[in-house]
């Protein structure tokens, strides 16, 4: 089985994560498109974060009507921060049948070369990348990598910053988060 990767924060998940993860499940060779709900990116503060359970929940919640997207909590029990390599490597010894690609915006394709084992995960791994923030590209060291596939799809300019941005200023924030996110958000107050 062929099984695309999103990792992410999802603080919160939005509905530019699923157009996303959907676009891919449904233009690409991919079979499943899993959601991995990382409890700490290594390049980012933990503390700004809801918790990891409150973030799956809302994954959850976003993806249960559509049968090709998966919640995976995978991360929850590898040593953190979570470095992708170690889940990768996790994942492959825990399904060696599945092939196992990356899904990321533009936006993270930019500071890849940071990642601990780029060069690994690229040996290993094909890569989908999302366009985002500007229609003209943003040239990168990638550029041309065979490894590397840029998508072809609509620019989804949303972000989990922008939302709870948002929700702290009162503002409606309903047409951006899948419906069960928002009652969810809004019955427990987050962000607020
Ligand atoms: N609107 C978007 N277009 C393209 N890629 C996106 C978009 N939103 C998120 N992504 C990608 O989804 C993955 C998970 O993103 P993440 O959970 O950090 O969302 P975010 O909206 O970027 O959050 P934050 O604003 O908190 O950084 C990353 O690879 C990110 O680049
Ligand atoms: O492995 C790394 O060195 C590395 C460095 C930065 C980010 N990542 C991963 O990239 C994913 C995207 O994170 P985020 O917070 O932008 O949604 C998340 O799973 C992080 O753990 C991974």
């Amino acid at each position: 089985m062929k099984v695309g990767l999103f990792f992410g924060s999802f603080n919160p998940i939005h509905i530019g994560h699923l157009v996303i993860a959907n676009h891919l499940a449904e233009y690409s060779d991919l079979d499943q498109v899993w959601f991995v709900v990382t409890p700490h990116n290594p390049f980012k503060k933990k503390s700004s974060l809801l918790d990891n359970y409150q973030r799956l929940e809302m994954v959850y919640r976003a993806t249960k009507d559509y049968t090709k997207l998966k919640p995976s909590d995978i991360e929850f029990n590898l040593p953190q921060p979570n470095y992708t390599i170690n889940t990768l490597v996790y994942l492959q010894e825990k399904y060696p049948d599945h092939a196992f690609s990356l899904i990321m915006g533009e936006d993270n394709l930019k500071s890849f070369h940071k990642w601990k084992n780029y060069e690994l995960i690229l040996e290993n791994h094909h890569i989908y990348v999302y366009p985002r923030i500007s229609k003209n590209k943003i040239e990168t060291q990638f550029d041309g990598h065979k490894k590397i596939h840029y998508i072809d799809a609509p620019i989804m300019e949303l972000s989990s910053t922008l939302i709870r941005n948002a929700i702290k200023t009162g503002k409606n924030v309903k047409p951006m988060l899948p419906e069960f996110v928002w009652e969810y958000l809004d019955e427990m107050n987050f962000y607020k």
